[in-house]
């Protein structure tokens, strides 16, 4: 047996991947969300954790797995707009290349609003983009929790009593999470894992990631002690940072992914998700 994986190794799926052995005749690749979407598209891996849009938009091909999940209610902290002018007055936004995701909720959330910005791609960190004349600067995954830090902290223990803060300085971080919570009171779901439904993960694959998660969340603190460090931030920024996902696609996940898919992508095809834990088919069944 010969199966690739493609992870998006963001701090965010660490409970996850940290402790993931991956049987016999699995190999991995990581990369970016937009690096992982082109390479399960293309067949250059079998299965991975992608943007959930691009789950949506193949749902002709691709199933994802039944309880595996990138989701938040309410604020993510790492999907941000960073933005010196109000939503309603932004003028030129940059995108970074790295996310389909953040990109589709972010043409969501201002077609919602009736707004119309400019939007390109532009590479670099926030700070510096603003300083060259885009009024908002979309940015994911570790840098842009990096950067929310950088423009909020440090934390006293009386931010944190009142909730972490959104704005400091001249800039204003719109956490897209949040809004798409206020929106519709539903949680987001950023990621799935998917692969093509001609080629289902061998189940030892999911049962490996199942014991991983298990153990990750078990040992939160653990995993954001090794990760706080890499990141070079307050250990419990990073421990109320993972503390909040929700990894198991549960029915409100669920609910939040649909609504999404209605608003982002019309007239997409059914979603389709594989068996749920303890009803996998063999992989000689899965063949026939
Ligand atoms: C929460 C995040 O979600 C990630 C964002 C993605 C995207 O924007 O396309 C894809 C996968 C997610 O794991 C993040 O990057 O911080």
């Amino acid at each position: 047996m010969s199966y690739k994986a493609g992870w998006i190794h963001f701090t965010n799926v660490a409970p996850i991947l940290d402790s993931l052995v991956l049987p016999p005749g699995v190999t991995a690749i990581t990369g970016v969300p937009t690096q992982m979407n082109a390479a399960l598209l293309s067949g250059q891996v079998d299965i991975a954790n992608i943007s959930a849009v691009e789950f949506i938009r193949n749902a002709d091909v691709l199933e994802a797995l039944p309880d595996f999940s990138v989701a938040v209610l309410g604020p993510v902290y790492s999907v941000n707009l960073f933005h010196t002018r109000p939503l309603e007055d932004l003028r030129r936004v940059a995108l970074t290349a790295q996310s389909a995701m953040s990109v589709a909720l972010l043409e969501v959330l201002l077609r919602e609003r009736g707004l119309n910005p400019v939007l390109e791609r532009a590479e670099g960190e926030a700070e510096a983009l603003l300083a060259q004349g885009f009024d908002g600067v979309l940015r994911i995954g570790d840098s842009a929790l990096r950067e929310w830090y950088g423009v909020v902290g440090p934390l006293t223990p009386e931010t944190t009593m009142t909730g972490l803060p959104h704005a400091a300085r001249d800039i204003t971080v719109t956490d897209l999470a949040e809004e798409w919570f206020r929106l519709t009171g539903h949680p987001f779901t950023f990621a799935v894992w998917a692969y093509r439904k001609d080629n289902p993960p061998p189940p030892e694959l999911v049962q490996a990631m199942r014991e991983a998660r298990r153990d990750g969340i078990g040992h939160l603190a653990d995993v954001a002690e090794r990760h706080a460090r890499k990141l070079g931030l307050p250990e419990r920024v990073v421990q109320h940072y993972l503390w909040n996902f929700r990894y198991h696609l549960e029915a409100p996940d669920r609910l939040g992914l649909h609504e999404f898919a209605a608003k982002a992508v019309p007239g997409h095809a059914p979603l389709t998700f594989g068996p749920r834990p303890g009803e996998e088919r063999t992989r000689s069944t899965a063949a026939d």
